[in-house]
């Protein structure tokens, strides 16, 4: 299998706070990846530096042979990036926001009509295709950015708690939309505190603590999700906000 994200020596400082300390991280193409960890251990930021949305203090990071910092937008074309940021605009309708994040992307306009329809379609959204975003819920902005993140047909999906604002029908359109992005072989890396749900979408599992990493496996090689939270709660022991892990004490 061909490495997509290489990652070498990452850190990164906020004036004196050392928030990353010379991670590296090898990644598959195909894989995805759940990265765990407290508040503040540092998954966000490095999810930011994989994605060039903020730069690292020291290290290089290659997508698909891509040097980022040499070659950000060229990194950024084959990048989606979901988040707690939607980057949609409230003025325009859901298919106009998609139109313009396809227009951004230099997608061609025969293409570009076809590919809104199958998204918006894809996040349940057909129907609110043609109302403005202002007078969308929490949860179906956070759809409509899972289908802006993928408009471009990205190769690598890089997500930030995907779950926040999704309820129980819209996590299940989310792991679908997931599931078919399997068939194309795309490269997934999730931060989450879900780990049941991490768990059974994802083929590798990280943990981070204090800016490193401090657990790296396969979900093959785990024998149950119970014994990967034993495991974080060893490794781990100040964390109280990943879901079922207080109920081990
Ligand atoms: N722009 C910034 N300026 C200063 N400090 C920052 C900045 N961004 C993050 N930090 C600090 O870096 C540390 C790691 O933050 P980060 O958001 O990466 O953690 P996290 O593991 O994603 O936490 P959470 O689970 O709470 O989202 C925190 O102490 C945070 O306050």
């Amino acid at each position: 299998m061909d490495t997509i994200i290489s990652a070498r020596g990452i850190s990164k400082s906020f004036g004196k706070h050392k928030v990353l300390r010379n991670i590296d991280l090898e990644l598959k193409k195909g894989v995805s990846l759940a990265i765990f960890g407290p508040n503040g251990a540092g998954k966000t930021t490095l999810l930011k530096i994989l994605s060039t949305i903020i730069t690292p203090t020291q290290g290089d990071v290659i997508i698909n042979g891509i040097d980022i910092k040499k070659n950000p937008s060229g990194a950024r074309e084959l990048i989606g990036v979901i988040s707690h940021e939607s980057y949609l605009y409230d003025e325009l309708t859901a298919r106009e926001n998609l139109r313009f994040f396809s227009k951004m992307y230099g997608m061609e306009k025969d293409l570009l009509e076809e590919r809104i329809n199958e998204l918006l379609e894809q996040v349940d959204l057909q129907k609110r295709a043609d109302d403005r975003v202002g007078s969308f819920s929490r949860g179906m902005k956070q759809r409509l950015s899972i289908a802006r993140a993928l408009v471009h047909r990205p190769v690598i999906l890089f997500m930030d708690e995907p779950y926040t604002g999704l309820d129980q029908r819209s996590a299940e359109a989310f792991e679908n939309v997931l599931r078919m992005l399997d068939k194309d072989n795309v490269t997934k890396v999730m931060v989450s505190h879900n780990i049941e749900r991490a768990v059974q979408l994802c083929d590798r599992l990280m943990i981070m603590d204090s800016g490193e990493i401090v657990y790296d496996s396969t979900t093959e090689q785990i024998e149950s999700i119970d014994e990967f939270k034993k495991n974080y709660s060893s490794l781990v022991c100040t964390d109280t906000d990943v879901e079922g892990i207080t109920n081990l004490q």
